[in-house]
């Protein structure tokens, strides 16, 4: 069951009605729901069970410092992409042993904080990054825990711009030559080799992908350990979709038992990295209408949320459920719910059948992932505050940005000192 529901005709994230949210917070607001964060991480603890592994919240799904304190409080591991995502978890309160280093330019500066830190393992993407973690663990004195990422040129079904796991895609080390790059890591003095690890893509509806994806690792970690590489770990990467428009997705349990009955009687460690199915229903976007506009062709509402605060309807013409936080009187119409961004593609939702007034709120569902942690500023618009709601309380997790926020470390250039006619 949601944690966001109607009582009595009016949307309340867990005992928290969104009118009030709106009335202390002002919109655009994302709000989130602990339960839910809570609930599905849970979900996935419990079906590793015993199994030794981790679940690594990817980080770049929903990087609030409210969200990943209360993954960390649970016991999460996190997948990270950056040295900014690191210094996240870290102030997070998340523990190092349990993050995962992934991404395709890590630079030696977030090499060197990461191994200091002491992460739990680095996923190399290619052969270039494999040497430079080898020279800045030799200049630290150290030995780096290190996955290959593999591409095993597996299609996840998934639209193209977040398929990640053909061979066309720019991640991870072709399957075929990965056994010649695992001897050399072997070799190396200052590299430490515990997992291999692929991600074919997100949004996958369908757990075959998956398993195909395993199945070919499972062949790789066995050639390995034949050849004298023992493995402890494999990292299947996150992808797990959601329900944002009629799919089905497989549940998180049951993908787990899948993965678990392929590894049968092996020693190997899992590790995932959900982002997606741990935090997109668990987030809304709030959002006002300010005017309506009837032309010839659509009836045009605008609201105060943007492409820039919510680019997935943009980018991959994503659809995401938009329901009035109180329905309005009168006669449902056809609507595009548009924001004030002067692009054409600034929309966050097309031919929504909706009845509508200004003023009134709107809630744009399954806001949680990749939400606010691909808002921007474009147009000099401050991001959205985001609100954490638990049970009948709200910690405003992040504050509405200023405009003194969104200048800060600009500065005008000086008066030219002579004129044009003086040049
Ligand atoms: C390496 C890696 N791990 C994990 C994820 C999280 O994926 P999702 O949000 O689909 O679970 C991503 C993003 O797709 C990723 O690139
Ligand atoms: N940002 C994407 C998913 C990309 C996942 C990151 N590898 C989305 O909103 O669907």
């Amino acid at each position: 069951m949601s944690e966001f529901n109607y009582r009595n005709g009016t949307l309340w994230a867990e005992e928290v009605s969104l009118e009030k949210i709106a009335e202390q917070f002002g919109t655009p607001t994302y709000v989130y729901s602990r339960a839910h964060f809570e609930k599905q991480y849970q979900i996935y603890a419990d079906a590793l069970g015993d199994h030794p592994g981790l679940i690594c919240y990817a980080v770049k799904a929903n990087s609030n410092l409210g969200v990943l304190s209360l993954l960390a409080q649970l016991g999460a591991g996190f997948d990270i992409v950056s040295g900014g995502e690191l210094e996240r978890v870290l102030l997070a309160g998340g523990d190092p042993s349990r993050i995962v280093f992934s991404g395709v330019g890590k630079t030696a500066e977030e090499m060197r904080r990461a191994l200091e830190v002491g992460v739990h393992c680095f996923n190399v993407e290619s052969e270039a990054e494999l040497g430079r973690l080898e020279a800045v663990a030799a200049e630290c004195g150290a030995k780096a825990p290190v996955s290959l990422r593999v591409n095993p040129d597996v299609d996840a079904g998934t639209h193209p711009y977040i398929s990640t796991g053909l061979k066309e895609n720019k991640f991870g080390i072709d399957i075929e030559i990965a056994p010649e790059v695992y001897r050399r890591a072997a070799a190396s003095p200052h590299i430490k080799v515990i997992g291999v690890d692929c991600h074919i893509g997100s949004q996958l509806t369908e757990i075959a992908p998956f398993l195909d994806a395993l199945d070919r690792l499972l062949i790789l970690a066995d050639k390995l350990a034949d050849q004298g590489i023992q493995l402890e770990h494999l990292d299947l990467g996150g992808g797990l979709g959601v329900r944002y428009r009629g799919e089905e997705p497989p549940q998180a349990g049951d993908y787990l038992a899948a993965v678990m009955e392929r590894l049968g009687e092996r020693q190997l460690g899992l590790i995932l990295e959900p982002g997606r199915s741990i935090a997109a229903n668990g987030g809304l976007l709030l959002t006002r209408v300010e005017f309506l506009k009837r032309t010839e062709e659509h009836n045009f509402a605008i609201v105060d949320a943007a492409m820039n605060d919510n680019l997935r309807p943009a980018l991959y013409q994503a659809w995401q459920d938009i329901v009035p936080v109180t329905p309005a009187d009168g006669e449902a119409e056809l609507w595009d719910i548009v924001g004030p961004v002067c692009e054409t593609g600034d929309f966050l939702g097309k031919h929504r059948t909706l009845a509508l007034q200004p003023g009134q709120l709107l809630a744009m569902l399954s806001a949680g992932a990749y939400g606010f942690t691909m808002s921007s500023n474009y147009n000099t618009r401050p991001r959205a505050a985001e609100v954490l709601v638990d049970g009948d309380k709200t910690y405003l997790v992040r504050a509405r940005e200023t405009l003194a926020d969104l200048v800060r470390g600009e500065s005008l250039v000086p008066a030219r000192l002579t004129t044009r006619e003086e040049d």
